[in-house]
C-alpha cells in the first residue's frame, strides 16, 4: 500500500507530465471519497465544495488553501462564497490530472 497521498509532496510538474492513467484513477479517487471527478472542456478536474457557518469561516478556509498552494507551488481554483467554499483542481501544463492533483486534494482536507 503506497503511503497516504496527505504526507506526500507535489513533484514539479511540465507541461509532457502523464496525465493519472486509465488504471490509476479509480484507485487514486477510492483514495478521496469526498471529491468529485469533473470534466470541462476536455479537461478531468477534482471538486469539492465544504460549507461554513459564515463568510469569515470560509475565507479562513480559502486563505489556508491558498497557503497550502503556495507550499506546494501547486494552485486550485477557489470559490469563495458565503457559508461555502468550492475548490477546484486540476494540473494547467498538462490540460488534466496529474497525482499532484490527488496529493493536494488529500492535503485540502487536512486543512478542516
Ligand atoms: C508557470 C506555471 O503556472 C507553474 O509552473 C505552476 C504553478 N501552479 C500550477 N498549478 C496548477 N494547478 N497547474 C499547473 O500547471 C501549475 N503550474
Amino acid at each position: 500500500m503506497t503511503e497516504q497521498l496527505s504526507v506526500q509532496k507535489c513533484e514539479a510538474c511540465q507541461v509532457g507530465a502523464p496525465q493519472v492513467s486509465d488504471e490509476e484513477l479509480p484507485v487514486l479517487l477510492a483514495q478521496i471519497p469526498d471529491w468529485i471527478p469533473e470534466v470541462r472542456d476536455g479537461v478531468m478536474m477534482l471538486e469539492r465544495e465544504y460549507k461554513f457557518k459564515n463568510y469569515k469561516l470560509s475565507w479562513a478556509f480559502a486563505n489556508k488553501v491558498s497557503a497550502l498552494a503556495e507550499e506546494e507551488f501547486h494552485h486550485p481554483a477557489i470559490l469563495l462564497e458565503w457559508g461555502k467554499v468550492k475548490i477546484t483542481w486540476w494540473t494547467h501544463a498538462i490540460k488534466g490530472l496529474h497525482r499532484n492533483d490527488f496529493i493536494c486534494a488529500a492535503k485540502t482536507d487536512k486543512l478542516l
